[in-house]
């Protein structure tokens, strides 16, 4: 059966000083599956991610998403792609201060056609996702992004990928910031979420324990190489 993702022989170096460069001989993951990735800060998670997102491209190989390759597209044919299947949880969130949080959780909506067919009433299906997730919907719809906490900020995030059911969920440490119970509440929705709408699921984290609600958990290690030849790149002073 073709895998829903597969990566072939990826290469990537950032350009500049940090002298980082990470290559992937080989990954799968089939449609559906929950992958969790292992990796200690500076591992190249995060790199890896924006690969398989398109926000970055490879120096070589190839990334394929239901059989498209996104090295083969124009930068807004990537950019239209990505809006329409895939959910990203930035690490940082991403979100814009000067908007509320439900019109950050809707924005994506503005870009994605497919997504924005898939939901009759998005307001209502925002305020259910940040209701699941423990938010009330006078923080959602009142409150001024730049004084939501941390917390609030990766679950608004959350909410915001999950909108319009993506066909693939991209998730940067997306727990970090959250005491045990919201952490807990999260994955739960993240997974009832992810299975509802048959989605496949990447997570990234340095904390094994989260490991557990996945189908599968490779340590990066296992499936990339990584190069560092500048000290920047092994955690040297900046
Ligand atoms: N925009 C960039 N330009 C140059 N180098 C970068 C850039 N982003 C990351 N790097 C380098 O790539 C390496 C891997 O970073 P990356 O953020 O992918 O790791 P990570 O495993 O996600 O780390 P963390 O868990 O701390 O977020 C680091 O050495 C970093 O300096």
């Amino acid at each position: 059966m073709r895998p829903f993702l597969s990566l072939k022989d990826l290469q990537f170096e950032w350009q500049g000083r940090t002298g980082f460069a990470l290559s992937v001989p080989e990954l799968s993951v089939a449609e559906g599956e929950k992958l969790f990735l292992l990796g200690e800060s500076g591992s190249g998670k995060s790199t890896l991610l924006s690969l398989i997102c398109g926000i970055i491209t490879a120096d070589a190989g190839h990334v394929q998403i239901d059989g498209t390759d996104l090295g083969a597209l124009r930068p807004a044919a990537r950019d239209a792609f990505r809006a329409d299947h895939i959910g990203v949880i930035f690490q940082m969130f991403n979100l814009l201060p000067y908007a509320s949080p439900l019109e950050n959780i809707l924005l994506p909506l503005s870009f994605a056609k497919l997504r924005r067919q898939r939901v009759e009433n998005p307001k209502e299906e925002a305020l259910r996702l940040t209701s699941a997730l423990g938010l009330a919907p006078e923080l959602v719809e009142q409150a001024d992004t730049r004084e939501l906490s941390i917390g609030q900020q990766q679950r608004v995030a959350a909410a915001r990928a999950l909108l319009g059911r993506p066909r693939l969920i991209v998730a940067d440490e997306p727990t970090s910031a959250l005491d045990a119970t919201a952490q807990a509440a999260f994955l739960d929705v993240l997974m009832t979420q992810t299975q509802a709408a048959g989605a496949t699921l990447i997570m990234v984290s340095h904390d094994e324990r989260l490991a557990q609600a996945f189908d599968r958990c490779l340590d990066l290690s296992e499936i990339a190489e990584v190069t560092r030849t500048s000290p920047r790149a092994m955690g040297g002073p900046l």
